[in-house]
């Protein structure tokens, strides 16, 4: 079994559970679902720099990355940073993450946040919106064709924008639709956790322009950013080359300032 195997497997209970305690039309009472959304596809398109940072305490392939901050002060230090938006890794068991954690980001910030989770279920979108989500991400790996229709054309029924993540040529082919916002390209290989931007070069000429494309994962350079930028891609998910520091924003400033000065 494959981590994403794992991961969903876990997942599946843990849905199963949550809508037990907390129905669907509970969440719809929350305050934070009736926020007004920002779109992150169109703050990319008017973007120069089109970083999206994440915050991430730890992951599969590195274990722990940063445990010590606080998610309001990673925020904070992204938006004066002048990043386009934020992800936010809401998985406990795997990333060390919370909804609290997308909660605490929304009261600190008005850029778009995206709600970084492994869905599989309706009812995850319906929580994204209760705490304060403006995109969530869809993952072709672990969804039929059928599933991404349906939990893209409620995200959108809702106000949310939706990046639809791929891994091949064969994810990409039966995920195209007009109801998702951004196709990324993620350069992590689940099997290995080796990361490599050469995928992300290899399927931009199969992505419509209609699309925003993102590029996520393994992204450390500014160089690799003027690269890709050649390839079409507005998007650049980074987490660990801005977590693994003391100060994130500080160190998605520099990032920033370099990337300019190209
Ligand atoms: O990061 C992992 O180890 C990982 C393992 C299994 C499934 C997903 C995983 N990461 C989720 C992400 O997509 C990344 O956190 C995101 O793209 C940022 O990547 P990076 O800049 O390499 O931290």
């Amino acid at each position: 079994m494959n981590i994403l195997d794992k991961i969903i497997a876990d997942k599946r209970n843990e849905v199963t559970l949550k809508k037990q305690l907390i129905s669907a039309q509970d969440l719809e009472r929350y305050p934070l679902f009736g926020y007004k959304t920002n779109s992150l596809a169109t703050a990319l398109r008017n973007s120069s720099s089109g970083i999206i940072a994440e915050h991430k305490r730890r992951s599969p392939s590195k274990s722990v990355i940063n445990q010590d901050l606080n998610v309001q002060d990673v925020a904070s230090g992204y938006e004066n940073a002048g990043v386009c938006g934020m992800s936010v890794l809401t998985d406990g068991k795997y990333f060390g993450g919370s909804l609290d954690d997308l909660i605490l980001a929304r009261t600190s910030v008005k850029m778009p946040l995206l709600r970084k989770e492994f869905i599989i279920d309706e009812y995850q979108i319906l929580e994204a919106k209760a705490h304060g989500a403006d995109v969530i991400l869809l993952i072709a790996a672990v969804l039929t064709r059928d599933e991404i229709k349906a939990f893209s054309e409620l995200a959108k029924s809702l106000g949310l924008d939706v990046l639809l993540e791929v891994h091949n040529l064969e994810e990409l082919e039966k995920s195209i639709m007009p109801s998702l916002d951004m196709l990324g390209v993620n350069n992590r290989n689940l099997k290995t956790f080796e990361v490599s931007t050469e995928i992300s070069k290899q399927l931009s000429e199969k992505i419509p322009n209609d699309f925003v494309k993102v590029s996520e994962s393994g992204i450390s350079s500014v160089e690799a950013i003027k690269d890709l930028k050649n390839y079409g891609y507005q998007g650049f998910l980074i987490g660990e080359n801005f977590m693994k520091t003391t100060d994130p924003g500080k160190s998605a400033a520099q990032f920033i300032q370099e990337l300019n000065a190209l």
